[in-house]
C-alpha cells in the first residue's frame, strides 16, 4: 500500500488519488459502531456511483456515543473500529484519503471540534476529515450521499434531521427519553409499561398489554415490573418491548393503539418541524423532497405499520414528501458523504 503523498489541494487527472487510496465511513451509534472501508478510485472515475458500491471491509465495535460511554472509551472504540476495517481490507492508515464519522452525541460544534482535533493526531494533514451527527450518515445512506431532505430515525431513540439544498441544517427531537422523545422505541415501551402499572393500580383502564408484557418478561404480576425496571434501566432493554405493543394494537387493544397513534404524531411532528425550518416543501408546500426512514420502529409490519402511518401523516401536509428506505447502511452513507465532500472540494479547485 502506498501513501498518496498528496496534500489536500493537489488534484490529478484521476481526482488526485492513487489506486490503493481508501475512504473510511463510520456510523457511531449508542448501541454499536460500524466502519466500512471503500476504495476511492471507482468513486472518482465514475460519473455515477457504482452499483453495488464496492466495500473492501466492514468492522463492528461497541458504543462510541461519548454521552453514554465517556470520551476516552468513545475514542478507543472509534480508533479500534477504523484500525480493524483497514486491516481486514489489507490496507493501512497511510492509504486513507478521507474519513467521515457520523457519531451519535455530536450535537454541537464543540463536540465536532473535539473529535476533529483527536482525529488530526491520527491522520496527517492531507487526509480530509469530516465529523457529523450520525443522523447525517443515515440521511446520506438513503440519498446515496446527496445532502438534501430529511431523515427520520426511530430505533431505541428517535431524531429527525434535515439538510436544505443551500446547506442549512436543522434537527428536532433526539434529546433522549427524559426530554420527550415519545416516538422512540423507548418512548413507546415506557408508555406501555406505564399503562400496565396504571391499570394494575386502578388509575387507568385494563389493557391486553398487561398479559402480553408480563409473558414477554416471564413475570407473574405487574408488581414485579418495579424490580425488573430497577434491575437494569438501559434504554434498549425497555425499547425491546415495542413489537409486543404492536401485537396488542393489532389484536384491537385500544390502549396500545392510542400509544402507537401518539407515537406516530410525535414522529411526524418532528419531521414537520425540520421541513418547516428548512422550507424543504417550497413556498407553496408542494416541492418534492426525500424523507429517509431508518430504524427498527419504522420496520414494515403487516398490521400496524408505524412507518407507513408516519408517512400518511406527513403527506397530509407535504404531498411532495417521498419516503426512502435505504438499501445501504449508514456507515456506507458516511463513506458516500466523504466522497461527496471530496468531489465538491475538487470541483472548487478546478473552478478557482
Ligand atoms: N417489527 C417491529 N416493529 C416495530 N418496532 C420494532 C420492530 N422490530 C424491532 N422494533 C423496535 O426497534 C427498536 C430497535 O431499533 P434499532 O435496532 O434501529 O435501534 P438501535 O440501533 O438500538 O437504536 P438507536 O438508533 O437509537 O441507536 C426497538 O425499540 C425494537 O423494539
Amino acid at each position: 500500500m502506498k501513501n498518496s503523498h498528496l496534500n489536500g489541494d493537489e488534484v490529478h487527472e484521476n481526482g488526485g488519488c492513487d489506486n490503493d487510496d481508501v475512504v473510511l465511513g463510520v456510523d457511531g451509534g449508542t448501541t454499536s459502531t460500524v466502519c466500512v472501508c471503500v476504495p476511492l478510485l471507482p468513486l472518482i472515475s465514475n460519473q455515477n456511483l457504482p452499483n453495488p458500491l464496492p466495500i473492501l471491509a466492514r468492522a463492528v465495535a461497541g458504543s462510541s456515543n461519548h454521552n453514554s460511554v465517556g470520551e476516552s472509551a468513545s475514542k478507543d472504540t472509534l480508533e479500534k473500529v477504523m484500525s480493524e476495517a483497514l486491516s481486514k481490507s489489507g490496507s493501512n492508515w497511510s492509504a486513507v484519503r478521507a474519513v467521515c464519522l457520523g457519531v451519535s452525541g455530536v450535537n454541537h460544534p464543540t463536540d465536532q471540534e473535539r473529535i476533529l482535533h483527536w482525529l488530526r493526531e491520527i491522520f496527517p494533514s492531507h487526509v480530509k476529515l469530516y465529523v457529523h451527527n450520525d443522523a447525517l450518515a443515515a440521511l446520506a445512506s438513503g440519498t446515496m450521499g446527496k445532502l438534501h431532505g430529511c431523515v427520520l430515525i426511530a430505533g431505541t431513540g428517535s431524531i429527525s434531521y434535515g439538510f436544505s439544498k443551500d446547506g442549512r441544517e436543522a434537527r428536532a427531537a433526539g434529546a433522549g427519553p427524559v426530554l420527550g422523545d415519545w416516538g422512540s422505541g423507548y418512548g413507546i415501551a415506557a408508555q406501555a409499561l406505564t399503562a400496565v402499572v396504571r391499570a394494575h393500580d386502578g388509575r387507568g383502564p385494563q389493557t391486553a398489554l398487561t398479559d402480553r408484557i408480563l409473558k414477554a418478561l416471564s413475570l407473574s404480576s405487574p408488581d414485579e415490573l418495579i424490580g425488573w425496571t430497577y434491575a437494569d434501566p438501559s434504554w434498549a432493554r425497555i425499547a425491546a418491548l415495542v413489537p409486543d405493543v404492536v401485537s396488542c394494537a393489532e389484536s384491537g387493544d385500544q390502549i396500545a393503539h392510542k400509544i402507537l397513534v401518539d407515537a406516530v404524531q410525535e414522529l411526524a411532528l418532528s419531521v414537520k418541524a425540520v421541513v418547516q425550518r428548512l422550507s424543504l416543501c417550497g413556498a407553496d408546500g408542494n416541492d418534492s423532497f426525500p424523507v429517509v426512514m431508518v430504524g427498527g420502529v419504522l420496520e414494515a409490519n403487516k398490521g400496524w405499520d408505524i412507518g407507513k402511518e408516519v408517512i400518511n401523516c406527513i403527506h397530509k401536509h407535504y404531498p411532495g414528501a417521498y419516503p426512502i428506505r435505504p438499501e445501504v447502511e449508514p456507515a456506507v452513507g458516511a463513506a458516500l458523504l466523504a466522497w461527496n465532500f471530496l468531489m465538491k472540494e475538487s470541483e472548487r479547485h478546478h473552478n478557482s
